[in-house]
């Protein structure tokens, strides 16, 4: 603490900008985009105050045009892992012991640099190489992240001032001090918001950090670390690192000072990282926080009293927009059948309306590429596999071209077998699943909401009746961490709807929330006592 007890600017949500044809920020973010496409960006590991090139590069290329290269990132060695640790630790030594209002300052300038002058660059980055439309890319790597940023500043304070009651005589109070050691995170290639406030949250409680972005992440992953440096972020708090992630984890997991991990993936990676750390329990100086958000198969069910058009919306926005790569994605449909068919000549039409998959920068299109030839061969997969099965059919969609870029149309699969195999698995892109009940299993269809999946990240049920809405809310209580009343299950605002999920969604940490902040903290009880006993006996033994 400084000299005073300061109060922080309150957070607001960063406003979405339009991009209106004829809008600045629309001119500004195509000129960057163009820059970026037309330039060749070198991204080095950033290890204390080194910016180091290895020479073992690999290409960045944009998922929609993936032969073009724009640029390249260099890959660390286990010595890069090691000199990482060693830096951050020496970093703590300073981070750690100053005082909270600076760091938060850092923060918040950070944020104010993202919303200002780097926006373009935020969302160009990723707009190119994690193929977002600029819709999608500025309420992530521009709004997002400006607020997860603001909106931590404000938690931090709240918890610092959580403090204990004091006895007369008795001073007790709590320091909320930052893990004794360092804090890995690891950070998915589907939001650069999500990418930033990892690391970010724990060095802003004071926590030092070595982050490993996704490899599809890294030109944004880039843009963040410049914003940082610019913020004012000493040398070695965040130390950023690629390259072969079983190589990186082994290294920074067998350290005696691993103190906690910050990841958001899949689920199959984030249990293997958590079985290793604990058969690395006895090394370890603390016990590790182990915080992870991960996969989903998050549904809507529609009730029969529910719109169709409002339905059909929330289908094609909570399944298509990115592609349906947000682990929030809508997934698997429940629809009855006296509305089903109203709905989905409704998605029909609206998939119908968009134009082909294409690239960014093209602003009238509405779906781009899928990350990756790994994840548009897996989609590819599925959907030849649909169109063989007996109990499914695809009704929207089901084409599929890599010959530019990793396009795959927006689909969907009509299943009679309610545990067909796309009902429960994760697939993460632009095909949804649609099992249609009748009207009258509406309870027994909540069983089988609730039943089909390992998952538990979001969820939406879309009714007039009210005590519809009541049973589902209840019936569904652990289906989704996050659960929506008539709308999409995706587009969580941070401080309005702290996002996250149970089961095997994730630890539900909440991102952009106090509860999130306070596992990257160690409380320190101080009790004070002014007038010490100088005499063990009870009073009634005088
Ligand atoms: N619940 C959430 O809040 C949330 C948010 C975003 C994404 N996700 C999930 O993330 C997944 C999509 O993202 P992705 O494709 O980048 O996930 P991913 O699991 O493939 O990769 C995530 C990160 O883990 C790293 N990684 C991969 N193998 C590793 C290993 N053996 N050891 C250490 N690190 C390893 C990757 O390099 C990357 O940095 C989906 O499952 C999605 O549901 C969840
Ligand atoms: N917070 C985002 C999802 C993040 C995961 O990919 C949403 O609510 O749509």
């Amino acid at each position: 603490m400084g000299k005073g007890f300061f109060q922080v600017p309150t957070a607001i949500n960063e406003p979405v900008k339009s991009y209106a044809p004829g809008s600045p920020e629309r001119e500004e973010v195509l000129k960057q985009y163009e820059a970026y496409y037309n330039g060749k960006v070198d991204v080095p590991l950033y290890i204390g105050s080194e910016e180091i090139k290895t020479g073992n590069t690999r290409p960045i290329s944009p998922p929609h045009e993936h032969k073009h290269i724009v640029g390249h990132y260099h890959l660390a060695e286990k010595k890069h892992v090691e000199q990482a640790i060693s830096n951050c630790l020496e970093a703590r030594k300073a981070w750690a012991d100053l005082t909270w209002e600076q760091r938060a300052a850092i923060f918040l300038k950070a944020a104010e640099l993202i919303a200002g002058p780097y926006r373009a660059k935020m969302n160009a980055s990723t707009m190119l190489a994690q193929s977002k439309n600029i819709y999608q890319a500025e309420i992530d790597s521009a709004c997002e992240i400006v607020d997860f940023l603001r909106f931590n500043v404000e938690y931090m304070s709240q918890i610092y001032s959580e403090q204990p009651e004091s006895s007369e005589g008795v001073w007790n109070r709590v320091e909320y001090r930052p893990l004794e050691g360092f804090v890995y995170a690891i950070t998915p290639f589907n939001f650069t918001a999500i990418a930033g406030n990892l690391p970010a949250s724990a060095a802003m409680m004071g926590n030092v950090v070595v982050w490993k972005p996704s490899d599809s992440q890294v030109f944004s992953a880039k843009v963040i670390v410049d914003v940082f440096k610019e913020a004012g972020l000493p040398d070695g708090v965040i130390n950023v690192i690629y390259g072969d992630p079983v190589m990186i984890s082994d290294t920074l997991l067998a350290s005696p000072d691993f103190a906690g991990i910050h990841f958001t993936g899949s689920t199959h990676v984030f249990k293997e990282l958590w079985k290793q750390i604990g058969n690395n329990i006895h090394t370890y100086k603390t016990y590790p926080r182990i915080v992870g958000e991960t996969g989903g198969k998050d549904f809507i069910i529609a009730h029969p009293t529910a719109k169709p058009q409002q339905v059909a919306t929330a289908i094609t926005r909570g399944a298509f927009e990115f592609q349906g790569q947000k682990c929030s994605a809508a997934s698997r449909v429940y629809l009855p059948k006296s509305t089903a068919n109203e709905i989905l000549d409704l998605v029909k039409a609206d998939v119908a309306s968009f134009n082909k998959p294409g690239t960014p920068a093209d602003m009238s299109n509405f779906i781009t590429a899928v990350i990756h030839e790994g994840s548009f061969d897996k989609l590819a997969k599925y959907i030849d596999q649909a169109k063989a099965d007996k109990d499914a059919e695809i009704i929207v969609g089901g084409g599929y071209d890599k010959s530019v870029g990793y396009f795959v149309e927006p689909t969907v699969i009509l299943t009679t077998n309610p545990k067909y195999e796309t009902m429960y698995t994760e697939l993460f892109g632009p095909v949804v699943t649609v099992y249609i009940y009748e009207d009258k299993d509406w309870s027994k269809t909540l069983e089988l909401v609730d039943g089909t999946s390992e998952y538990g990240l979001t969820g939406a049920v879309l009714a007039k009746d009210r005590y519809a809405i009541d049973e589902a809310t209840r019936a569904l209580q652990n289906a989704a961490g996050n659960f929506y009343i008539n709308d999409k299950p995706t587009g969580a605002v941070v401080g309005q709807q702290p996002f996250g999920g149970a089961r095997a969604s994730g630890t539900n940490d909440k991102a952009g929330s106090m509860q999130n902040l306070l596992r990257w903290v160690s409380p320190r009880l101080i009790k004070e006592t002014f007038v010490t006993p100088e005499n063990y006996r009870y009073p009634f033994l005088g």
